[in-house]
């Protein structure tokens, strides 16, 4: 099982809040984590093992796309911030849509990311 993790500034604390929530069942699973650049420093400040790619404004939200595209992730996680702009949003609107072109599960809040990890964690 591999699992993109994304967060805008804004976002990060809950993505490593997040995370920390579900941290037993992470650690010592076959689940293999992906990040943009800065939230995948984040997230392995917290304890866990991640890959980390580019920062998100230098092409790392379209490298996750490209391992979507090639059929590389099974859930892609990305915390938005709907409140605060981004120059890179063409490239946040290109991951969203190869998700949905290829069939990838993606949550884009805490709420939906809580409901599939609960599933993904009950089921192993
Ligand atoms: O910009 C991002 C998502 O669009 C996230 O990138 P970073 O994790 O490098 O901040």
């Amino acid at each position: 099982m591999r699992i993109a993790l994304i967060a805008h500034d804004g976002k990060k604390a809950d993505m490593v809040h997040f995370l920390s929530g579900f941290k037993d069942r992470l650690l010592g699973s076959d689940i293999q984590l992906f990040a943009t650049g800065t939230t995948g420093s984040h997230i392995e400040r917290a304890g866990f093992n991640v890959e980390k790619l580019m920062s998100g404004p230098y092409g790392g939200d379209a490298q996750i796309a490209a391992m979507a595209a090639q059929k590389e992730l099974d859930i892609v996680v990305f915390f938005r911030d709907p409140l605060d702009k981004h120059p890179h949003e063409p490239d946040v609107q290109m991951l969203m849509r190869i998700c949905d072109v290829h069939n990838i599960p993606l949550a884009t809040n805490l709420a939906s990311a809580e409901l599939m990890f609960k599933q993904l964690t009950t089921a192993q």
